[in-house]
């Protein structure tokens, strides 16, 4: 009767699993290419307390025996993914028997240990670890009540309490404190207000974050029902009797998205508790609600669940390859630091996906994120305006300008808002690399050594031989598209405007990085071949030997 769920025996890659291995081993074959060891955990569970109403397990673990008792609980409305397609989805049928036997060359690879632990067909040998010469030697029994939730019990909340009913995963209070910190909030980042906007949606009660395990609680197991659902529907790749025996065994936990009595999506894993890590073996949420945040949040309540109900310090899973950069996100990374021995050969190996590692933090509030990085942003923010007046806004600089860019009030450098307060003193006035001009005490001779430097180089660059296209502002009477190319025009008449003004130019720098646009726009505008470009290059090079002589003969002077 229990022929549909029960995998038929498959060839393994990498290992040779005893007859009896062989016998109870579920690996069901899938594009997908994940190597189950998934009999290991399902074949010998104690038999049910209370079933569900609608549908029997049966004495292994989680094994649904009655496609019919699957169908009536979809049909129930499971899930929001649920349409006529989900409930054929819940049936596994003699024809998905057509996977087992696809792809029976590849990829079935059993870890030695659970092979042991899937070989003994009883209850007791459930757990059992066996490691040989290469891998364990040690016999160590984990029950389901030490290494994973213990079947058919109940999830708990937060506290680690016990909860009959199962429980809601809530975020940790947010004390009162945090509102001093609080108030007065700068912007928030995506991810923040993101995450906040589904905590109101949680604290409103139009959205909550379930565990549940295979408990025969009917409303537990529609739930259960519709995330197999999303399972299968989102990762196509995997066998769907395979997601069934996983998120039905009762050594496994599920982590739930319901929003108005629909589940979104969920985590199901396994926590093996003696171990002190988890292992994820599937993560989905419903086509039409991702990228929008519930898979960050179904991540944080899971850690923190994980964490301080289960006693866990590590996730572990096999990340299917395009979702790598979604579990990088939530802090997952390629490189495993857990030590080997804590769960080399307790894990499902899978092809087609990478293993990483999450560590889970022991203090951080994972699911009240967004306040700590509030209060964080708050308490940076209060020592920069401690350290700093950056928070103090002043009038604005009247910046009229006249013709050629020069200003028409003159603005004295001492007289701008904020300056001193910032740390300027006069003698930063005017700073230069080309210190050689500025030796004089006071900055009046100071602007008329470098003005008549200025001159001196606009007036060799106007006699130049090459100088012709340069001296008036191009005329769009004669080049109508120039001003459309060139945004930022410049010309030797310009710039003898803002030298003469004796207020522009406040610094070599800004006289140099004039004539440099000025060349840069006749480049942009004519083609190599044009007399304009070879004038502008011959025209620099010989500003440049100007400055260069300019700047020693000065420099000998002092
Ligand atoms: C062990 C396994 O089960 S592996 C298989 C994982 N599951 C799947 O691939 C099934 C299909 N995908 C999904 O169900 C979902 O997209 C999930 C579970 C991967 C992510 O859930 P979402 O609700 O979409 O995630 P959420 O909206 O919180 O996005 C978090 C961040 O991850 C990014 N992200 C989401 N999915 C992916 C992805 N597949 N690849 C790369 N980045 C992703 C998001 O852009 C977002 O980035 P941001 O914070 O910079 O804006």
């Amino acid at each position: 009767m229990d022929s549909h769920l029960t995998a038929p025996n498959r060839s393994r890659s990498s290992q040779t699993p005893s007859p009896s291995h062989s016998a109870s081993a579920s690996a069901t074959s899938s594009l997908h290419k994940r190597k189950l060891a998934a009999a290991a955990s399902e074949d010998h569970a104690p038999p049910s307390s209370f079933p569900p109403s609608s549908f029997s397990a049966d004495t292994r673990d989680g094994a649904l025996t009655s496609n019919d008792d699957l169908e009536s609980i979809s049909a129930r409305g499971a899930d929001s993914d649920s349409d006529a397609d989900d409930s054929e989805d819940a049936v596994v049928d003699d024809d998905e028997d057509d996977f087992d036997h696809e792809n029976d060359s590849s990829i079935r690879t059993f870890t030695t240990a659970r092979l042991e632990s899937g070989g003994g067909g009883s209850g007791s040998g459930r757990n059992t670890k066996l490691k040989t010469e290469n891998s364990t030697v040690k016999l160590e029994s984990a029950d389901g009540g030490k290494d994973g939730a213990a079947p058919g019990s109940a999830p708990v909340g937060p506290t680690g309490a016990a909860a009959a009913g199962g429980s809601s995963i809530a975020g940790i209070s947010t004390k009162e404190d945090v509102k001093i910190f609080t108030e007065n909030i700068q912007t928030s980042g995506a991810y923040s207000a993101r995450e906040e906007s589904l905590k109101r949606e949680e604290e409103a009660g139009r959205l909550k974050f379930v565990c549940y395990s295979n408990d025969g609680v009917d409303e537990h197991m529609v739930w259960l029902i519709g995330l197999k659902n999303i399972f299968g529907r989102q990762l196509p790749n995997m066998p769907k009797e395979y997601i069934v025996r996983l998120v039905m065994d009762r050594s496994h936990k599920s982590v739930m998205v319901i929003r108005r009595n629909q589940v979104v999506g969920g985590i199901t894993y396994r926590p093996y508790v003696n171990q002190k890590f988890g292992e994820i073996a599937f993560c989905a949420i419903t086509a039409d609600e991702q990228v929008k945040g519930y898979g960050t949040r179904l991540m944080n309540h899971l850690k923190q669940h994980a964490r301080d109900v289960d006693g866990l310090t590590h996730f572990l899973t096999y990340a299917d390859n395009n979702a790598v950069g979604y579990f990088i996100k939530q802090g997952f990374t390629k490189e495993i630091h857990l030590e080997r021995d804590r769960w080399q050969g307790y894990i499902k190996d899978y092809d087609g996906g990478i293993l990483m590692e999450c560590k889970i933090d022991p203090k951080l509030p994972y699911t009240d994120l967004s306040t700590m990085i509030r209060r964080q942003r708050q308490a940076i923010d209060e020592k920069i305006r401690e350290l700093s007046n950056c928070q103090i806004v002043y009038p604005g600089i009247d910046f009229q300008k006249k013709e050629a860019g020069i200003p028409k009030k003159v603005v004295k450098v001492e007289d701008i808002h904020g300056l001193k307060e910032a740390g300027w003193t006069p003698d930063q006035w005017g700073h230069t690399r080309f210190r050689a001009l500025i030796v004089s005490a006071d900055n009046a001779t100071n602007q008329k050594h470098l003005t008549g430097f200025m001159r001196s180089l606009l007036k060799s660059m106007h006699d130049h031989v090459d100088a012709w296209p340069f001296k008036e502002p191009v005329d769009a009477r004669d080049v109508p598209d120039y001003y459309d190319i060139i945004k930022d025009p410049m010309d030797l008449k310009t710039m003898s405007k803002r030298v003469e003004s004796e207020q522009y130019y406040v610094t070599l720098e800004m006289f140099v990085a004039d004539v440099k646009r000025m060349f840069a726009n006749a480049r942009t505008y004519n083609s190599p071949d044009t007399i304009y470009y070879k004038c502008a290059t011959r025209l620099e090079a010989h500003f440049q030997s100007k400055v260069q002589s300019g700047l020693q003969s000065n420099t000998k002077i002092q």
